[in-house]
């Protein structure tokens, strides 16, 4: 039975480096060769990174892509990697407009090109608006077996290039996909995949993006999958990784080109069956992560990337003593180390003793720096020059914090940090300008109740390990308050944060309108409140920095409504 070793790279590329997203490919494909592979398969445009967004539409980056492309086969094969088919996904323009594509580079050319089919148009989505689908399919003969390619929406849509690839008689398809993270999706991507699989009736190797852009965060989770649908291969998630795989396929079949329903499948020939060689052990099938686990690494992912890849190296917050900095400041410290990481303690006049204890037992419990800077002399003269009363007294705490804070960054080169959870971004509970402000948002799409589970499940893990749990007992169990005047907790101004994430998580994740809140059991005091809370807020969002998005629907790209809004739920 011809036989055929395959790669799959789950590399972490970086948009619009070129040089270096094709030095990426360079060094995992030697990697490949190294394990004797035939076919290396990378993530949907890896040159280029994922996504371009308006990079797509200017010609002169299509151009470099292009260039890239060509040059990379060249530096493939100088390399003494000709020999390997490299499966590279880029940015390409022709006649009809930019495209998705995906070559086969081999022997210092390119020699197939595919463009991309099904452009998903929702959610973070708008490949509508930028590309222009493909119809035609090209097969590869390696070692005598016949190679399909799908370009990742392709997999997700019925219909399309994978019937067709079955029709046509593939023996295995490859799919080089840039999926991003949300919570549960892998236990999607599984099912789908090896549906996928039984349709094409040939294995389907599917290579995932890892790392973070701006909002998104790739898992990875790439995964090898038989014609029959069963899991043969899964590679760890969040972390670069090859995945070696060897098969046996019955192949044989001599097709033609020519057209299968609306494509026209092109066949390439790369190379004849090879002598018999002996198969690796089969690969690891990696467990997912549990969801908590899972949703830390993402978090962890997506701030390290966004701080390295715009490069800062280090990080400030202001630490409170309270949950959502201390959640903040482990994941920073995951993420960067604890020498990139400054706290600083703002107490103000209204400042707790604990406020200032538990945000200096973080700091001992984990070596990140820490200093005081006393706020209560600023706003004095904010105070007393403008008159100040009430809120604006109030606010005038947060703000001269966000001041202290972007100062230090100005000077010292750190990027800040906003600590701010999804609950209080969708009340719009924070004031802007204020603890607003920050560079990167990191928990920005994480419900209040999700924050307390997630440090939990964090000092949890620290105690099984034998390490110093990070976050402070104390900062998890306290009520939460802003602190910005005498008593104040949350819940003055809040319903209750479990009721309230409940609502909110019908509300803004699943857009349900009023009949649908008031069928699902919420009173309509409630619900009257928080939505009128939500809709006022969105202006406060749209000045909100960027974080990273781990539910179905994050504020920002998954969630566009206007800011002008005469619309009430009700
Ligand atoms: N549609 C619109 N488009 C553009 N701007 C708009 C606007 N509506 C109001 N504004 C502007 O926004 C201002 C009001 O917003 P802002 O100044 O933020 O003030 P505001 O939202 O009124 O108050 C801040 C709230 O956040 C709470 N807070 C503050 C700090 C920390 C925390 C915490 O625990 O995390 C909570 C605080 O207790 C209070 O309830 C208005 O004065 C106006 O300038
Ligand atoms: N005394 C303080 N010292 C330093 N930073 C502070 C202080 N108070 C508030 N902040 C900053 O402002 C953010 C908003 O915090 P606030 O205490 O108002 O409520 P919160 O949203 O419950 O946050 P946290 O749970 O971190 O306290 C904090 O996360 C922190 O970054
Ligand atoms: N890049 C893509 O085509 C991604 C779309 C796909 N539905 C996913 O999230 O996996």
């Amino acid at each position: 039975m011809p036989q055929i070793r395959i790669a799959l790279a789950q590399v972490n590329a970086t948009v619009g480096g070129l040089d270096g997203n094709a030095s990426l490919v360079v060094e995992w494909t030697r990697k490949a060769a190294e394990s004797g592979a035939h076919l290396v398969v990378f993530p949907e445009m890896v040159l280029t990174g994922y996504p371009v967004e308006d990079l797509a539409i200017r010609s002169s980056f299509a151009r470099a892509s292009r260039a890239a492309l060509e040059d990379l086969a060249v530096a493939l094969d100088s390399a003494g990697l000709g020999g390997v088919a490299a499966f590279v996904g880029y940015l390409d323009h022709d006649t009809a407009g930019p495209r998705n594509a995906a070559s086969v580079l081999h022997g210092g050319r390119v020699v197939a090109t595919q463009y991309k089919h099904h452009l998903p148009n929702y959610g973070v989505f708008d490949e509508r608006r930028y590309f222009k689908p493909g119809d035609e399919l090209d097969v590869v003969r390696i070692n005598g077996l016949e190679v399909g390619l799908v370009i990742c929406e392709d997999l997700w849509q019925d219909g399309g290039p994978i019937a067709a690839l079955g029709a046509a008689g593939v023996d295995l398809v490859i799919s080089p996909n840039a999926s991003p993270y949300e919570r549960k999706k892998d236990d999607v991507r599984l099912p789908l995949v090896a549906s996928r699989a039984a349709e094409a009736g040939a294995p389907l190797a599917y290579c995932n993006l890892v790392g973070g852009q701006d909002e998104l965060v790739f898992d990875g989770d790439s995964m090898v999958v038989g014609a029959d649908g069963v899991l043969l291969a899964r590679a760890p998630q969040f972390v670069e990784h090859l995945l070696v795989m060897d098969f046996s396929l019955p192949g044989g079949g001599s097709y033609s080109s020519g057209a299968v329903g609306e494509f026209t499948v092109e066949r390439i020939a790369l190379s004849e069956a090879v002598p018999a060689y002996a198969p690796l052990p089969a690969p690891r099938i990696f467990e997912p992560l549990s969801d908590e686990a899972e949703v830390w690494h993402a978090l962890v992912t997506g701030l390290r990337d966004y701080v390295r890849k715009n490069g800062f190296s280090s990080v400030v917050l202001g630490l409170s003593g309270g949950i959502d900095s201390a959640v903040v400041a482990a994941l920073a410290i995951d993420a960067l180390g604890a020498s990139a990481v400054h706290g600083v303690s703002m107490p103000s006049i209204y400042s707790s003793d604990h406020s200032r204890s538990d945000a200096y037992e973080m700091a001992q419990r984990t070596g990140l720096h820490y200093s005081v800077e006393p706020i209560a002399d600023m706003v004095s003269v904010f105070v007393s020059q403008l008159s100040l009363t009430g809120l604006a007294e109030e606010n005038i705490q947060a703000r001269c914090r966000g001041m202290t804070l972007m100062a230090l960054s100005n000077q010292h080169g750190h990027l800040v940090l906003a600590t701010g959870n999804k609950t209080e971004l969708a009340v719009g509970y924070s004031t802007i300008y204020g603890d607003a402000v920050g560079g990167f948002a990191p928990i920005k799409d994480v419900l209040k109740t999700l924050v307390w589970d997630l440090a939990r499940w964090r000092n949890d893990e620290a105690f099984k390990r034998g390490e110093q749990p990070p976050i402070p007992e104390n900062s998890i169990v306290k009520p939460p308050s802003a602190e910005l005047r005498p008593g104040q907790v949350d819940t003055d101004s809040l319903p209750d944060y479990a009721v309230l994430d409940d609502v909110l998580d019908d509300y803004v994740e699943g857009d349900r309108g009023y009949d649908d809140l008031i069928a699902a059991g919420f009173s309509p005091e409630l619900i009257d409140r928080v939505v009128g809370m939500v809709d006022r807020a969105e202006y406060k969002r749209r000045q909100y920095p960027p974080g990273t998005k781990i539910s179905a629907k994050a504020f920002g790209r998954d969630r566009r409504l206007p800011i002008t809004n005469a619309w009430r739920e009700g």
